[in-house]
Parts: C-alpha cells; sequence; structure tokens
C-alpha cells in the first residue's frame, strides 16, 4: 500500500525527467529500514520503484525510446561516505569525498556507479549493500542501522521527439536515515559518537528543514533567495549530499515512521513535528532535459508566434499596407534567422548522435560488465595491439575491412592504414586482405613478419587467435570473431 501511495508517483515523477527523493525519518526499530528495503517476505519501496521502472521498459518497448538504468549505494557513517557497493577490499573505507559541481551539485567523488539490465541485477547489489551497511544492537533494537544510506537510481531516457533525439536524466534518491533516538549515557563510547553524530546530521537536517521554511517564497531555489536565507546545507554531509533533494530540483517525500508503542509517545511527537515542518518546504522541480533540445524547441515555438504574428498582420494589411509591409519584413527576417538557427542546431545534435550510433552499431560495447571490466565486441576481423613499452597505457583495436588494410611506416606518395614507427618497419611493410572474411596477411619483400612464431616471405592466411609480429616489436593478436563462433560450436 505504501508503494501504491508514495512508490508509483517516484516512478511517474522519474519517468517524466524529475528528479524525486524519498526519505524515511524515525526513531530507533520504528521501521524505516522495513519501509525503504523490506525484508525477502515483504519487499520494500527501494526493489519495488527497480522493478517499476524494469517492467516500464519492457511495457514501452514499442516506443522509439530506450533506457539507462545506473546506481550507487553509499552510507554516511560518523560523517564520512563509505561506498557500499566496492567490496570488502578497500583499504580506505571512508574516505571518499563530497564535492560540488557548479551546475550539477554535490557528488561523492569516486562513488561506483553500476549499470544494471534488469531486476534481479539490482536485488543483487541492494543485498550487496545492506550486508555492507553498519549495525550495531542499541536498547530498543539489536540490529538497529547506525549510518545513513543512500541508494541512487539515475535514470536516463534516450527519446526521439519531433525526430529530435535528446537524453531525459533523472535522479532517484531513496534515503534510509539512521535511528533518531538521543546519545544516551548508558552506550559505550562509541555509540555515543556515533549517536552524537547521527545526531549532528539529523540535527543539521532539522535546521535545514526549519531555515528552508522560513527562507522567502517557501524554500525556492533562485539565487537571491539563498543570499537573504543562509541554509547551513555543508554543515552535515547527508544534508550536503541531499541539497537539491531538500531545497531545489526534486519532487521529494518524507516518510516518517512512529512506533505504536505508548513508550515512545515523546519521540513520536517530535518525529511528528518534525515530518509537520518539512511538509512546508517548496521545492521547484523541473524536467532535467537536455539543454540543446530545449533551446530548439523554445526556437520552434517562438516561430510559430512569430508566424501566427504575421498572419494577424496579414489581415491588417488593408488598413496600412506600408507600415505592414515593414513589419513583415522584419518579422519574416527574425523568423527566418531563428529558422537558421534551429536547422544548425538539428543539424550539429543529430550529426553528433548519427556518430554515435554508428559507432555503438560497429561495436557492441558494453561497460561494467563484472563491476569494472569493460569489454568490447566487434564484429569485424581485427588486430588487438599487445604493447611491449610498459609506459603506454592505452588499448589500440585495428579493423580489417573488406579489402586491403596497409602497413608500414609509410611515406608521402604511399600513405599506410596503420602507421608502425621504428627502425625495423619498412615504408611499406605487409598488407592485409581481407577477401569476404577470408584473411591474408601478405608480407612485403625483406619486411621481417612473424606469424605463430613462424617467419613468412609469402602470403599466410590468418586463423582465429593467430600471433603476429611485425619488426621486432610490433606484436598483435588476430580476432576473427565469425570464425571464433564457428570454432565455439563446433566445440560444444
Ligand atoms: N510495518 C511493519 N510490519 C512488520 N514488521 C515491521 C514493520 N515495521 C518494522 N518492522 C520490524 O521491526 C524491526 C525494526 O524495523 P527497522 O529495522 O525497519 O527499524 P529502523 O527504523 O530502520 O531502525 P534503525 O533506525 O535502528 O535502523 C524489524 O525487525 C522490522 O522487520
Amino acid at each position: 500500500q505504501v508503494f501504491q501511495d508514495l512508490g508509483t508517483s517516484v516512478l511517474s515523477g522519474a519517468i517524466k525527467g524529475y528528479n524525486v527523493c524519498l526519505f524515511a525519518y524515525g526513531q530507533t526499530g520504528s521501521g524505516k529500514t522495513y519501509t525503504m528495503m523490506g525484508t525477502p517476505t515483504s519487499v520494500g519501496l527501494t526493489p519495488r520503484i527497480c522493478e517499476g521502472l524494469f517492467s516500464r521498459e519492457e511495457e514501452d518497448s514499442e516506443e522509439p525510446t530506450s533506457c539507462r538504468i545506473e546506481v550507487s549505494f553509499l552510507e554516511i557513517y560518523n560523517e564520512r561516505v563509505r561506498d557500499l557497493l566496492k567490496g570488502s577490499d578497500q583499504k580506505k573505507p571512508f574516505t571518499l569525498r563530497v564535492r560540488e559541481h557548479p551546475e550539477k551539485g554535490p557528488y561523492v567523488q569516486g562513488l561506483s556507479q553500476h549499470l544494471v539490465t534488469d531486476y534481479k541485477q539490482v536485488v543483487q547489489l541492494l543485498e550487496e549493500g545492506i550486508a555492507n551497511r553498519i549495525t550495531a544492537a542499541t536498547h530498543v533494537h539489536d540490529a538497529s542501522s547506525r549510518s545513513h544510506a543512500i541508494f541512487t537510481i539515475q535514470y536516463t531516457q534516450a527519446i526521439l521527439e519531433n525526430n529530435l533525439p535528446s537524453e531525459i536524466i533523472s535522479k532517484i534518491n531513496l534515503v534510509d536515515l539512521a535511528g533518531s533516538e538521543r546519545a544516551d549515557p548508558n552506550y559505550c563510547k562509541d555509540r555515543l559518537t556515533e549517536g552524537s553524530n547521527i545526531n549532528k546530521s539529523l540535527v543539521t537536517l532539522g535546521i535545514v528543514i526549519s531555515a528552508l521554511v522560513s527562507a522567502p517564497s517557501g524554500g525556492g531555489s533562485s539565487s537571491s533567495n539563498r543570499r537573504q536565507c543562509y541554509i547551513p546545507y555543508r554543515d552535515s554531509v547527508l544534508t550536503w549530499l541531499l541539497k537539491d533533494s531538500l531545497g531545489g530540483n526534486s519532487k521529494t517525500i518524507m516518510i516518517a515512521t512512529v512506533s505504536p508503542a505508548s513508550t515512545s509517545y515523546n519521540e513520536t511527537v517530535s518525529t511528528l513535528r518534525y515530518a509537520a515542518h518539512a511538509k512546508n518546504i517548496i521545492n521547484k522541480p523541473r524536467v532535467n532535459e537536455d539543454a540543446n533540445v530545449k533551446l530548439i524547441r523554445e526556437l520552434r515555438e517562438e516561430i510559430d508566434r512569430l508566424k501566427g504574428l504575421l498572419m494577424s498582420l496579414e489581415l491588417v494589411c488593408t488598413v496600412d499596407f506600408l507600415s505592414f509591409a515593414e513589419n513583415a519584413t522584419l518579422k519574416d527576417l527574425s523568423i527566418r534567422e531563428k529558422n537558421f538557427h534551429i536547422e544548425q542546431l538539428t543539424k550539429d545534435w543529430t550529426d553528433k548522435w548519427k556518430d554515435k550510433k554508428a559507432i555503438m552499431e560497429e561495436y557492441n560495447m558494453d561497460i561494467n560488465r563484472g563491476k569494472a571490466g569493460v569489454m568490447i565486441d566487434s564484429h569485424l576481423p581485427h588486430l588487438i595491439a599487445m604493447e611491449e613499452d610498459i609506459l603506454n597505457t592505452s588499448v589500440v583495436l585495428y579493423h580489417l575491412r573488406d579489402g586491403t588494410t596497409k602497413i608500414g611506416r609509410g611515406s608521402v606518395e604511399q600513405e599506410q592504414d596503420i602507421v608502425l614507427q621504428g627502425p625495423w618497419v619498412e615504408r611499406e611493410h605487409c598488407c592485409v586482405d581481407n577477401d569476404k572474411g577470408v584473411v591474408t596477411l601478405r608480407p612485403a619483400k625483406g619486411a621481417l613478419c612473424t606469424v605463430n612464431g613462424h617467419e613468412i616471405t609469402d602470403s599466410c592466411r590468418l586463423s582465429q587467435g593467430a600471433v603476429i609480429v611485425l619488426g621486432r616489436t610490433y606484436k598483435f593478436r588476430f580476432n576473427h570473431p565469425a570464425e571464433a563462433a564457428i570454432l565455439r560450436q563446433r566445440r560444444s
């Protein structure tokens, strides 16, 4: 029911392109983690929201949109930020720094982002992150979350609007705060430091909320308002990271969790007061559409407006023909200029898009598979340079297209497709012919070429996995994806 009441509006906000934030606030043991994360039998808001994003993607697969979902998971413990998805091999787990980008706002430097393609992957990451969270027994709750946890989903939609490719990016922050209990002197020292740090974040959150409520126009985000009323976001890591969610470009929902026990009366009243106060903040969310596409749309609207104006002038023209002609020419010029501007922008934009698409079609790219790896799959035969120079840090892949690929030092008269330098390389060292998938290496006379350790002087057909050395220093591995696929099938 909580998902129906609140989760669905998180989804619809994100799909429209707004930033959304949902956070749970309340005393220890009142059900914040239960609400946000849930249990295997009673699934919480976070996994349900992720599921909603994926099921929406499947439903809309007919439309010309495509989505990318990236997630990150961090906790703030004792005012330090820790990546919950970076495995246990971190040497310095608490060293992530919060920084502020002039346009995008505060962010955590070095926080791992994980590209997810289905719901199962999200659940795995969530479980991994939850297991890494710091919990401890308090007097009321024996698995109490000692930290504030922020699960962030970056939801990017690529859409085609009036034949114009554009991207809409929305950020969903799902926050499970630590318990709002007071630091109890009966706790041991660590718990006390923790308690005061948890409270520091929550107290600052309270101060920020109060400041936003009393800010002119209910916490609007314009800079003049900010100048009149200082909001101490940077006094705690939590409020700094949630700056946009609290008083800016975000649709924000606060869930207050309270205990039904009469012994918790005071805490319950304080939570409800906190929530009632927070209710008065007025944010100014906006759709995060691409600035170029926005400009093009606005210019188009302006043209339509001017065209309308021109038509109405035409009606008046019988009354004052001369002034109409003058006006019309001016308007016409303005329209032409704007049309030109739009055409130029559209062209730049579409070209950029096409280039990207062409590259993506040629290379089948999958980033982040296996968390740290970058994989490039290509369906064309290619050479991969195996560098001997330990100072060379790039990975180079040369495609061998249909026809001839010339390799050598090159000269003014004879340019080479792959240029190699060095004393052992001839100006025209060798050629690689690709005749409808049959790939042959043709060494030039006197050029040093070896294939799988054998020096060759005549044409030699290359097979999948061949190791080629040109000159004495250039080593390549030959890959033939189509041949490899047949070999794999035979092997299985
Ligand atoms: N609405 C609910 N229905 C059933 N069980 C619940 C409900 N809310 C909370 N619980 C149970 O109460 C216990 C405490 O809940 P939870 O861990 O969510 O508290 P919390 O507010 O996150 O506490 P802390 O701030 O100490 O982390 C858990 O065992 C949880 O399963």
